[in-house]
């Protein structure tokens, strides 16, 4: 059935495609049981394009998630790729469809589900009811700053630089986005940086402040350093309500985030571009925070949760459909209410089961939602 629901979907390597595929099956779900289809399209990136085409992402593939509403992406590496150049590694197709798409803004939810609180690796009592957003900038700084390269040096050594750039309008754009989220939630944004020794903090400091004092109202905003906030994270994460950041330390306290809900396996994202002000659309790539694990990946154990997670954030975000992600995300509560869980979420007493069957039990979860 064709609809105009445009979403590209790139599984990419290791459990990346094994995830996906069990989005696929929320998707088939959805097409049957609630007559809602979406114009799918299956592309490669990563190692799998490397191995076809010689580039971890072809131009094609790249017009194609331009042209989509949504990205559906899966994870990209592995250790049979360590040694091919810079240039074409796995990893450059997913930052080349960032940097392309302009997708500045990743939201990485950190939310802890009743049934999860005692998976944390922190006590129950501080995490229990979590609900935190990191907001990583994610097409500036470390990860695109030029120069960057590695040099010999006259006495034989050599020299490994990257460079950490951002300008203005750069942090302007990422705090309004820090801002607007905060004011749908608690209010509060903690903006994260190491102004104490990078002359890039002390700008985004600056920035921030001004953009506060600017466009700040109804916000409370303050100030860390990372290596504290990263600290903070573990002490007592629920100090925080939004955390905004660069690159690099969204990327890190990002995962540092994760093992408060549990698992890396929990966490989506959603990578967002700049809302069109003519068409109102904007670019937009879900994925999971997880990589694509090479140490679980083909044995059918990988933890589904952060893909159909990132999915429920496409629905709210690029196809208008609340109802829908509200339904996916109280469908996962449940399974994991009855007990079920992935290797990574294993706990005493309940029953460990595999990515498929996870899903399986989260489609008759989804049944017993629009029946009942
Ligand atoms: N967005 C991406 O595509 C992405 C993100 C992170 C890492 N990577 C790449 O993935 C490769 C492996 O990186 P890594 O090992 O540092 O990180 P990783 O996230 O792949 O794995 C870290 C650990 O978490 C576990 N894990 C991750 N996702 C899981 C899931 N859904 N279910 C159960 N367990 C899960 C893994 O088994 C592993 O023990 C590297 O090539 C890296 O560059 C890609
Ligand atoms: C795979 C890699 C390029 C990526 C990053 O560093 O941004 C990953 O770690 C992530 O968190 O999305
Ligand atoms: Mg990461």
């Amino acid at each position: 059935m064709a609809s105009n629901r445009k979403m590209l979907v790139l599984g990419g390597d290791g459990i990346g495609p094994e995830v996906v595929k069990e989005v696929l099956r929320v998707v088939d779900w959805m097409a049957k049981k609630r007559s809602v289809s979406f114009d799918l399209q299956e592309g490669l990136v990563g190692g799998a394009a490397y191995d076809k085409h010689g580039t971890p992402l072809t131009d094609e593939t790249l017009a194609d998630a331009v042209d989509s509403d949504a990205v559906l992406f899966g994870a990209v590496g592995g250790t049979q790729y360590d040694d091919l150049p810079f240039e074409v590694k796995p990893e450059r197709g997913l930052l080349r469809l960032r940097k392309e798409m302009d997708l500045f803004a990743n939201l990485r939810p950190a939310m802890v589900f009743d049934a999860m609180a005692d998976a944390s690796s922190l006590k129950r009592d501080l995490v229990s009811g979590l609900d935190i957003m990191i907001l990583r900038e994610l097409t500036g700084g470390v990860y695109f700053g030029q120069p960057r390269g590695i040099d010999d040096l006259p006495d034989g050594t050599k020299k490994g630089y990257d460079t950490q750039v951002y300008t203005t309008p750069e942090i302007e754009r990422i705090g309004r986005v820090a801002f607007d989220l905060a004011r749908k939630r608690d209010g509060r944004v903690t903006s994260v940086e190491k102004a104490n020794v990078m002359m890039s903090g002390v700008l985004w400091r600056e920035v921030m402040t001004n953009l506060h004092k600017a466009e700040g109202e109804g916000v409370v905003l303050d100030h860390m350093y990372a290596d504290n906030c990263a600290m903070q994270l573990v002490r007592n994460p629920k100090q925080f309500d939004v955390i905004v950041t660069d690159n690099l330390f969204g990327d890190i306290l990002s995962d540092c985030a994760a093992m408060l809900t549990g698992s890396l396996g929990m966490l989506p994202s959603a990578s967002l571009g700049a809302v069109d002000e003519v068409t109102g659309k904007r670019h937009a790539l879900y994925e999971p925070v997880h990589g694509s694990a090479p140490d679980i990946a083909g044995k059918g154990i990988a933890n589904p949760i952060a893909e159909m997670l990132s999915f429920a954030m496409a629905l709210r975000y690029s196809f208008d459909m609340g109802e829908e992600a509200d339904m996916l995300e109280q469908a996962i509560q449940n399974v994991l209410k009855s007990g079920l869980r992935t290797a990574d979420i294993m706990q005493d007493g309940m029953a460990r089961v595999s990515t498929t069957v996870m899903t399986d039990s989260l489609l008759k979860e989804l049944d017993k939602l629009v029946s009942g």
